[in-house]
């Protein structure tokens, strides 16, 4: 095959024709088409670039796509989407309509398993292992973890459970010792020692019956492949333990890795990033929540800042700076995080933990059993709520609404602004009796000023908005802003509802007897969200008004930009004001 190599390959039979002397000059392409793409397109860069030469050594040496390779989280799956038939289209990565930016099922079969939250590689990979010896089949079975997804409680199950099987399991640890912010926790300081060499005797992975091997270097290719190769021959449960620099081959993504994880548009010469437009802009939710819960708990010194392994994302990086030893980064460990939260509201502190909204699905019976059911006052913070945009379907926070609202003894509000973000936080800390959970949106928020002095919410009140005659529309949360700006013009009513739970039932009274029409907004899924709330109120007292509930759809929503999901759920400013006067 002729140089340049990559214009040649678009699967891995093509990549299969190379010699082994070609495949570093094959890695440097590879790294170079990520970079350019990534440079204007956007996306998850760091992790992508970090094993650029395990990508290309794994298609090299398996049979993929019969031999199953797995991508743990999938944000560095880049690589093998360009090489496994992707590389046409990979400008449109994390676009409407275009790729996805983690490997899905049914976008190929090199993508072997749907992946976006972590540490599910191990299970999924030894559930087809276990499923290939029944099924009598000979295929290998590769999952490819990081070190801060392996130190997830759903890793070490998956790797509990492979130690007492014989399936054709091949784990790769791609150990760069960072996640998004630096790992944390005392496997990563086993892993440090493993590497320093201080470690070998006590192998806790082989204490587990896997077969260990490593460290080795993820950046020399013919070393991956020989060892690959070497693995292939040996049956059971392995585990190659592989060193990695996120970032590898831009020096700046390599010096900040935090910073090019995913770092917005960047100059794919110099690496340097492109400056945003000097205008004043409101500030992100994230950082309202950064700042606050700093300056609270400089005021009360009972207050803990929770998050699992988004210091940066969540912003509670400020406290963790400022007041460390009351703010802790657990990991890739919600389950944690939510009863750690639980055991030390018992002794009275007063636990603030941050979670993405879809990452506590992943917590679900903690909030119930270990927090609402013992009335425990933990307070959550649930950033990136609603559509998220480019992450997509795995990671929208659009369910929130819907699997807490049937939790007993949880409260639950959605600040429209950044103000209101303040004033809960505030609020909750003064002392509640139970949970409550806030949930607000990933991106800015709409008030420069909102450094305001704390005022107390009074629980489970709304507020009207906009007085109006013709009909009444109740908004959740930060999706006020276009229903303000639908309702321009419109001789209509505007409440802000603030508490999912408990419910304003004394102005929903007002609400129902004043107008015959009623649409609920929310970003959040139709089926059993707010919506539902205001019909199971509506039937619970016999009210025979017209309700419209709009919200997410019943589907799982793809990527793109905010405004374009928005747009394609009808929760855009235009959307929104057809329906508004269709029912005027
Ligand atoms: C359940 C869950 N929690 C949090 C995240 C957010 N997240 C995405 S990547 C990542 C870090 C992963 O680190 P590592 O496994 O070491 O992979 P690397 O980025 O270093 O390649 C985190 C915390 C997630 N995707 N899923
Ligand atoms: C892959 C992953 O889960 C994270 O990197 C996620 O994309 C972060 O989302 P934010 O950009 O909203 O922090
Ligand atoms: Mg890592």
């Amino acid at each position: 095959m002729q140089k340049p190599f990559l214009q040649h390959i678009n699967y891995p039979k093509d990549l299969r024709k190379l010699s082994i002397e070609d495949l570093p000059n094959l890695a440097k392409e590879l790294r170079e088409f990520i970079i350019n793409v990534v440079a204007t397109k956007e996306g998850h860069l760091g992790a992508s670039l970090g094993v650029v030469e395990l990508t290309i050594a794994l298609h090299y040496v398996f049979n993929t796509p019969e031999d199953l390779l797995i991508w743990d989280v999938g944000h560095q799956a880049y690589g093998h989407k360009i090489l496994t038939g992707r590389k046409a289209i990979f400008e449109t990565n994390r676009q409407l309509g275009g790729i996805s930016g983690f490997p899905k099922r049914d976008e190929s079969a090199y993508d072997a398993f749907g992946v976006g939250h972590s540490s599910t590689s191990i299970s999924a990979a030894l559930g087809m292992a276990i499923a290939s010896q029944l099924n009598g089949e000979d295929k290998h079975h590769i999952a490819v973890i990081g070190d801060a997804s392996i130190a997830s409680g759903m890793a070490f199950e998956g790797l509990n459970h492979a130690g007492v099987t014989d399936a054709n399991l091949l784990v790769i640890l791609n150990d760069n010792a960072i996640g998004i912010d630096p790992s944390v926790g005392a496997l990563k300081q086993y892993l440090t020692n493993v590497k320093k060499g201080t470690n070998r005797r006590n192998n806790i992975i082989e204490a587990l019956n896997i077969d260990y091997s490593g460290p080795i270097n993820g950046h020399d290719i013919s070393k991956i492949v020989s060892e690959l190769e070497r693995l292939k021959k040996i049956k059971g449960p392995k585990l190659l333990h592989v060193i990695t620099t996120k970032g590898k081959g831009l020096k700046q993504a390599e010096r900040d890795q935090v910073k090019y994880h995913a770092p917005g548009k960047f100059n794919a010469e110099t690496g340097d990033l492109i400056p945003k437009p000097d205008v004043k802009q409101a500030p992100k939710y994230q950082d309202v929540f950064g700042h606050t819960i700093v300056e609270l708990a400089k005021q009360n010194h009972k207050i803990i800042g929770i998050t699992p392994a988004m210091p940066t994302g969540s912003s509670l990086k400020y406290m963790m700076e400022q007041i460390p030893d009351r703010a802790f980064d657990v990991g890739i460990a919600e389950q944690h995080a939510v009863t750690l939260a639980a055991g030390m509201a018992t002794q009275g502190l007063v636990p603030f933990c941050n979670i993405y909204s879809t990452f506590l699905q992943r917590a679900y019976d903690q909030v119930i059993h270990d927090v609402a059911l013992q009335k425990l006052p933990v307070i959550f913070c649930l950033d990136r709520a609603g559509l998220v945009g480019e992450d997509g379907a795995t990671h929208h926070g659009v369910f929130d609404l819907a699997y807490l609202r049937c939790i007993p003894n949880l409260i639950i509000f959605a600040p429209r602004n950044e103000v209101e973000l303040r004033n809960i936080m505030y609020t909750a800390q003064l002392g509640l009796e139970m949970p409550i959970a806030i949930r607000y949106p990933r991106g800015r928020g709409i008030t420069l000023d909102w450094k305001q002095p704390f005022s107390k919410v009074e629980l489970g009140k709304a507020i009207q908005l906009k007085k109006g005659k013709n009909l009444a529309i109740l908004s959740i949360g930060s999706i006020a802003k276009n229903v303000s700006e639908a309702i321009e013009g419109l001789n209509v009513s505007h409440y802000d509802l603030r508490f999912v739970k408990p419910l304003d039932e004394a102005l929903l009274h007002r609400v129902f007897k004043e107008y015959r029409t009623i649409i609920t907004v929310e970003d959040g899924t139709i089926k059993g969200g707010v919506g539902s709330a205001i019909l199971e109120f509506a039937s619970e007292h016999n009210y025979k008004n017209t309700i419209k509930t709009l919200g997410i759809p019943d589907g799982f929503i793809e990527h793109g930009n905010v405004n374009e999901l928005q747009r394609l759920v009808g929760l855009d400013v235009e959307g929104l004001r057809n329906v508004f006067t269709k029912h005027i």
